[in-house]
């Protein structure tokens, strides 16, 4: 194994390129940029010096909606609509699911977020105390939410609190603050008004972010009024789950003035243009009226089964063609502001730090290879970055100044890829055999 991976200490990134600038990054021991420059190197004494020549450095990307162990579901069910997908296909597996195979697929996860880039997560599941656990082995930061679904019914709502509270308590438990712990409340069309106003209510007691699907399809705000009189995000404020801690999911027919009152409210929009064209929820989230009333806009991939990948450096590329296809608009959403939306909206989304590489920030470092076809010619750094590579251009990854891969290595890539293979088949027999 590469020793750089193994190593432990202050780390020099030598020679290195940010924004065509030539420079070395000095890394503390607790993590953090302590420099950046020529003379970075005299601010530290480094146990680990990483040549950069050749390599473009970028803020470490952060996938705002996950649903990580779905990665052992890639491929599973495709080309359906997504109230078939979710009810035919995808629930019926999910209860077959064991905390074994969350911890299998989320590790899986994390190790295709870091192979792309991807150094933190907002992740909504089940068995949330053993994708802590992965999140743990494998050094990235993420916060976890227990995906709470009542659908109208009180004994479910009991499970679904104290699920959630357990999950709370564990989190804190661990006292790692790479991971935190966010309450989930699924949708509007899944939870009840009674278990919205819950957990908005328990998280603003415990100071911890909401993590919600929001107007994901025509469908969803068709029924709420029908059901409510209200549109989504009127429904979801009435709950109180509008938050500048909440992190609302897709927001695809949002109307102007939900977007006007998400901005009040400082809740972020995450935006995941690739599940959201698979799953042909036939409108691209109304980033123009977003962005112009002023709200956070981050990126995310969603789950393995709607997207099929966690690769965000795809996802951005997506997210600028997306938004420029559907509302018609070339000057919409360019490469500047979807590195924005995967880094900075992102880490300002889930308070892992500014995003960005600037001293005092936690040393969440990307190295991209300045040499790959993708990276050639090098006119503009972030429209390569954008618009032709994708996470395989990805060479070294750093979280909190940890290195989580260098040169394409990740340690025990192989022996996670077998058991997350094994953990898919196994799930797949398992419902068969009882179906
Ligand atoms: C947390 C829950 O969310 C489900 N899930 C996964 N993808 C989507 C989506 N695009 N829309 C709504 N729910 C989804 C998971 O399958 C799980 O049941
Ligand atoms: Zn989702």
């Amino acid at each position: 194994m590469n020793e750089i991976i193994t190593a432990r200490g202050s780390l020099l990134i030598a020679g290195v390129t940010i924004d065509g600038a030539t420079v070395d990054i000095a890394v503390d021991e607790k993590g953090t940029i302590a420099a950046i420059g020529k003379d970075a190197k005299k601010t530290i004494d480094a146990d680990i010096v990483i040549d950069g020549s050749d390599r473009i450095a970028v803020p470490g990307l952060v996938n705002t909606h996950t649903h990580a162990a779905m990665s052992l579901l890639r491929g599973y069910a495709d080309d359906m609509i997504l109230q078939d997908w979710l009810s035919q296909k995808i629930w019926p597996l999910e209860a077959h699911l064991t905390g074994d195979d969350v911890y299998a697929g989320t590790r899986f996860a994390c190790l295709e977020m870091i192979k792309s880039g991807t150094v933190a997560f907002n992740d909504m599941y089940f068995f949330m105390d053993r994708a802590a656990a992965a999140v743990d082995d494998m050094g990235m930061r993420a916060t976890l939410a227990y995906g709470f679904i009542d659908l109208g019914m009180e004994e479910k709502r009991e499970a679904e609190i104290k699920a959630t509270e357990t999950l709370v308590a564990h989190v804190r438990s661990l006292d790692n603050p790479r991971i935190r712990v966010a309450v989930g409340p699924h949708s509007v069309y899944t939870v009840s008004p009674e278990g919205l106003r819950w957990c908005a209510e328990y998280a603003a007691e415990q100071e911890i972010g909401i993590h919600v699907h929001l107007s994901e399809t025509e469908k969803e705000v068709v029924d709420c009024v029908a059901r409510f009189g209200k549109r989504p995000a009127y429904l979801l404020d009435d709950c109180g789950c509008l938050t500048p801690r909440t992190v609302a999911a897709h927001c695809c027919w949002l109307d102007e003035a939900e977007c006007r009152l998400l901005a009040e409210r400082g809740v972020t929009a995450s935006h995941n243009p690739a599940s959201n064209m698979k799953l042909a929820v036939n409108r691209a989230m109304p980033y123009h009226w977003l962005k112009a009333a002023g709200a956070n806009v981050s990126l995310g991939t969603d789950g393995c089964s709607s997207n099929n990948n966690l690769d965000l450096m795809e996802e951005m590329k997506f997210a600028a063609l997306l938004q420029k296809f559907a509302w018609n608009s070339p000057t919409l959403l360019p490469a500047g502001e979807a590195i924005e939306m995967a880094t900075a909206a992102g880490a300002r989304a889930l308070g892992t730090g500014p995003g960005t590489l600037t001293v005092g920030a936690p040393a969440d470092i990307v190295l991209l290879d300045a040499r790959a076809v993708c990276n050639t010619p090098l006119f503009h750094a972030d429209s390569n970055a954008v618009y032709a590579c994708n996470g395989g251009a990805v060479m070294t990854v750093l979280c909190q100044g940890r290195v989580l891969m260098h040169e394409r290595e990740v340690p025990g890539e192989e022996e996670i890829v077998r058991e997350a293979a094994a953990a898919a088949r196994s799930l797949v027999d398992r419902a068969q055999d009882s179906s």
